[in-house]
């Protein structure tokens, strides 16, 4: 299989290793020509892995038209901010043949709603789109770490053609029928990934961190299933898996910018230190925007839009936070509003034993 990679990232050099070691022909565009002879030369992408020695085979170019040249296959794994554009300038190159997976984990910015897959449909005329995503900390996976990831696409060939080219000896690839969900899955996560970042950093400890991860799974299920996604997701890698990895590993960026904010540093310090990209940041954004205009109830995406954005202290924010509503734990079986009547009847029962902040 002829394969193509957008994106000199972390993400698009592991996959592209994979790819050619399953004997796939690959090649890998990137912005810098410096950074794609080096690769040539050395096997070693020195901005983005520089401990991890890729497939030799992999072709490193900046020249978009060699490496689309006749592509079965495209992996777009480039930031959120830069996705369109990419895939506009790839665009002609692409037939309705071609697979296209897009392996970013973020929202384009704007007043449309839009997922990366979304783009990939309105740029282009392949029928066959899929997203890839899950547990997959770039680093671990070039590491050889055995690992995990989701194919969701509606085509059944995208997804076992898929499993075929990227499944190897260390990285196994399932598959969903849920592709709006898989992605906003990983899009989520991002989001949740710093707060728990921030409060490793303010010292809370193990029932913190789990109380926030399971809160925010049910914060993500709610919000995609109000845009049409199953629940039953977020039970599979892209969801509780992906929110478990990125949660936990200092390896992610997002973990990272939320960790510095919590010693202290302002968001812009953070983002610089790290100089990559931690798309959650941008996602909090559009994600409370987007919740409020459709009444989507999300608590600790709109707790931590006030620590970024509105000045609000992190230790403020926790203890609002634990004093709002109690509501049900898994509302696909208990709603909310069920539990918040049940309070609403207990306190005028009885009312000295209420909590004022009940809503
Ligand atoms: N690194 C990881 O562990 C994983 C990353 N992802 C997702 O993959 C996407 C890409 O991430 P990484 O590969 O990690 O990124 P990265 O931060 O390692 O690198 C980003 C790449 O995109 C390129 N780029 C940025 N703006 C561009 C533009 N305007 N035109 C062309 N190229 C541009 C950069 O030059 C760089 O090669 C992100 O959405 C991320 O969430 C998904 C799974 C794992
Ligand atoms: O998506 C990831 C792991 O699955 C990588 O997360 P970060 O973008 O936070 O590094």
């Amino acid at each position: 299989m002829r394969v193509a990679v957008l994106g000199g990232g972390s993400f698009g050099t592991a996959l592209a290793s994979i790819a050619a070691t399953r004997g796939a022909r690959v090649r890998q565009w990137m912005r810098d020509a410096d950074l794609a002879s080096r690769i040539n030369e050395r096997h070693v992408n020195d901005r983005y892995l520089p401990d991890f020695l890729m497939n030799p085979s992999v072709e490193a170019s900046a020249d978009m038209d060699l490496v689309l040249d006749g592509a079965e296959l495209v992996l777009v794994a480039i930031p959120s901010g830069a996705f369109r554009a990419v895939v506009r300038q790839a665009a002609p190159q692409i037939t309705r043949d071609t697979l296209l997976v897009s392996t970013t984990k973020g929202i384009e910015a704007g007043d449309e709603f839009h997922l990366m897959s979304q783009i990939l449909e309105e740029e282009t005329v392949s029928r066959h789109i899929g997203v890839l995503s899950g547990p997959n900390l770039a680093a671990e996976i070039a590491a050889g770490h055995l690992s995990a990831s989701v194919i969701a696409s509606d085509d059944e060939m995208t997804r076992a053609r898929i499993q075929q080219v990227l499944s190897c000896d260390h990285f196994r690839v399932y598959a969903s029928n849920d592709r709006f969900g898989v992605e906003l899955g990983g899009a989520l996560k991002n989001i949740y990934a710093i707060a728990v970042g921030m409060a490793a950093a303010l010292g809370m400890g193990e029932n913190t961190r789990s109380m926030l991860m399971t809160r925010a799974l049910a914060e993500m299920s709610r919000f995609a299933v109000a845009r049409g996604a199953s629940p039953m997701t977020f039970l599979g890698l892209a969801g509780i898996g992906d929110l478990i990895v990125t949660c936990s590993s200092s390896l992610s960026r997002n973990y990272r910018v939320g960790y510095a904010i919590g010693e202290g540093r302002s968001l812009d310090e953070a983002v610089e230190a790290l100089g990559q990209v931690a798309e959650g940041v941008n996602t909090v954004h559009l994600i409370v925007e987007r919740a409020r205009r459709d009444g989507v109830y999300m608590p600790l995406a709109v707790a931590l839009h006030q620590v970024l954005f509105e000045g609000v202290d992190p230790h403020e924010m926790a203890l609002s936070l634990m004093r709002s509503e109690q509501g049900s734990d898994v509302e696909f079986t208990l709603p909310r509003e069920a539990v918040l009547d049940a309070q609403r009847r207990a306190a005028r029962t009885n009312p000295q034993d209420s909590r004022d902040t009940l809503t």
